[in-house]
């Protein structure tokens, strides 16, 4: 893989590129495996990053995210929209269009998006739009907009992604109840993993999940999560044990409603940027059985990215 550049922009400082030379897993993934969850930034000479973005990224190309995906051994991702881009989906639906159905999206949109340009973006792969309620990463949106948008990309057969911090679960439960479309939260709605995976906070997101059939999770982030675990790198084959026990939880209670994915480029990282092939060593960790990580990897995210093709 090239080298991560910077493009045009200056990045943020302290900014940690995305990891070049990630090891050849030892977990083998099913054949048809899904990234459900990666990003891609800019090239910001080709596609701007947004004036209302609240990190600048290095670069990572569609080309960049195809060759880890061959690396590691999937099959096929899941491209989600990240703030960097706002709602300008441009260098989203270039890597949709240039993936050969490899690859589907989850776009921003705001409620002054046309039906035609719904369309537009269906046709390129987008299957989803996400709403994010992190406070670091974007200005708040009033939820009647957003429900506008839930209300109107259903039509499409579309779903919404939320990302949310733990904490901020209660005060968003009745809205997130009332979306009207399957509803995917990014990375288990951030569990604070230095509490109990059988306390009140876990248990919540758990209920969350139970009462609410239309609730999926991606099990995606350790590297985000974790505060004790050792991080991916150097060959570590037991990266990020503190997040174990609540991922396992999910993908156990769930295990037809949970979806997996890199995260690459991996933003906002502080401390380290993980070697990706070890990422995926992780995965058998938390989904110990074949069938497990068959639902994880392949059927879920093919039955809700790709079931209009079968
Ligand atoms: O990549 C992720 O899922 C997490 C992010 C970035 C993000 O979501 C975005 O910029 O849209 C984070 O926690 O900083």
């Amino acid at each position: 893989m090239n080298k991560p550049v910077s493009g045009d922009f200056t990045k943020t400082p302290g900014w940690l590129d995305w990891y070049a030379q990630p090891s050849q897993p030892r977990f083998k993934l099913p054949a048809g495996a899904v990234d459900a969850h990666c990003h891609v930034f800019g090239p910001g000479a080709e596609f701007p990053y947004a004036p209302e973005r609240k990190y600048t990224p290095c670069d990572a190309s569609k080309a960049q995210l195809f060759a880890l995906r061959d690396h590691l051994g999937f099959d096929k991702n899941v491209i989600v929209q990240a703030t960097c881009h706002g709602a300008d989906n441009r260098a989203l639906v270039d890597a949709l269009k240039a993936s050969g159905g490899k690859a589907k999206g989850v776009a921003t949109v705001r409620r002054s998006i046309s039906d035609a340009e719904i369309q537009e973006l269906h046709d390129a792969g987008v299957r989803g739009v996400r709403f994010n309620f992190v406070k670091r990463l974007v200005d708040f949106t009033p939820k009647d907009e957003l429900l506008e948008i839930a209300n109107r990309i259903k039509a499409w057969g579309w779903h919404v992604v939320i990302y949310f911090e733990a904490v901020d679960l209660p005060e968003l439960w009745d809205f997130f109840t009332a979306l009207p479309t399957t509803v995917v939260v990014d990375h288990m709605g951030r569990p604070d993993v230095r509490k109990p995976v059988d306390g009140s906070e876990f248990a919540l997101f758990l209920d969350f999940m139970r009462q609410h059939p239309n609730v999926w999770s991606k099990v995606s982030c350790p590297e985000r999560l974790s505060v004790n675990g050792p991080p991916a790198l150097h060959g570590e084959q037991n990266a990020y044990h503190d997040v174990v026990p609540f991922a396992r939880r999910v993908v156990e209670l769930f295990p037809d409603r949970v979806l997996w994915g890199t995260d690459w480029p991996h933003p906002n990282l502080k401390n380290h940027m993980p070697d990706d092939g070890l990422l995926v060593d992780f995965i058998p960790h938390i989904a110990p059985t074949a069938e497990l990580q068959q639902k994880l990897l392949v059927d879920n995210p093919t039955r809700l990215y790709w079931s209009d093709e079968k």
